[in-house]
């Protein structure tokens, strides 16, 4: 198995806040990794630090071998983020939102055209191709915002709440999406949804105030606190409280 994020020593603190105390770990190549925790543990600020949106104040981490602090272009070469809130530009048809981004990444018109076309079927977006992005369901629009940012082909990508504000559906439809991927690309995931983490993860790291509690396999979590569902593990470990 081949390192595609080595953690080390990283923290970041606001003034006298510390927001993520130094931590470390690694994460595999191809794997996905959820990251779980109440409000406030940490996620965001970890997942924006590995992501170059904000510098740690403490440590470094290595991307693909690529320190975030003294390599960070090469880090943002090789990886991508979709945000929260999504950057669909909305009077654009699907096809031409892919086709956007393509231009955005500077592939030539024929490669772009064959990306558009390798993106919509992947995602299963040919039935809304031709529709306007505004009115697109929820669901429909978070696939969108995945296979964008999945067009410049990264080898890491940050999910933070893909499913959030989903129907049970829809949040179905988009987790066989993600499985999809497993193994192509390394996805690092923040979820308040315990089951969507204990559903795709290799792998969960549960952050409590800013440290990791425990990280492991769902079974392993469980086996740990000696209990039978995944949630009641959670509950263990996290000390009764649920965001
Ligand atoms: N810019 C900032 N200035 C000061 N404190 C901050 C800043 N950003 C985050 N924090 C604090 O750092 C802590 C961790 O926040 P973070 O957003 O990473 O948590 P989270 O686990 O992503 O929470 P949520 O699940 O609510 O998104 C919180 O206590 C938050 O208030």
């Amino acid at each position: 198995m081949t390192v595609a994020i080595d953690v080390q020593g990283l923290g970041k603190a606001y003034g006298a806040k510390i927001a993520v105390h130094p931590l470390s770990l690694t994460i595999q190549q191809g794997e996905i990794f959820a990251l779980l925790g109440v409000n406030g543990a940490g996620k965001t600020t970890l997942i924006n630090m590995l992501s170059c949106l904000i510098k740690p104040t403490e440590g470094d981490a290595f991307l693909l071998g690529n320190s975030i602090l003294s390599a960070k272009q090469k880090v943002k070469e090789r990886i991508a983020v979709l945000p929260q809130e999504t950057a669909i530009a909305p009077n654009l048809s699907v096809r031409e939102n892919l086709r956007l981004m393509a231009g955005v990444h500077g592939f030539h018109k024929t490669v772009a055209e064959r990306k558009v076309e390798e993106m919509l079927t992947l995602f299963s977006l040919r039935p809304v191709e031709k529709q306007r992005s505004k009115i697109l369901s929820g669901g429909w629009k978070r696939r969108l915002s995945i296979a964008m940012a999945l067009i410049s082909e990264p080898e890491i990508l940050f999910l933070d709440e893909p499913t959030l504000g989903l129907d049970i559906l829809a949040r179905r439809e988009l987790w066989t999406v993600i499985q999809h991927l497993k193994g192509k690309v390394t996805l690092i995931l923040t979820t308040h949804y315990l089951e969507e983490a204990e559903a795709l993860a290799h792998h969960i790291c549960i952050m409590k105030a800013g440290h990791i509690e425990a990280l492991g396999t769902a079974e392993e979590l469980m086996q740990r606190t000696g209990t039978q569902r995944f949630e009641d593990a959670f509950v263990n470990i996290v000390g009764g409280e649920i965001g």
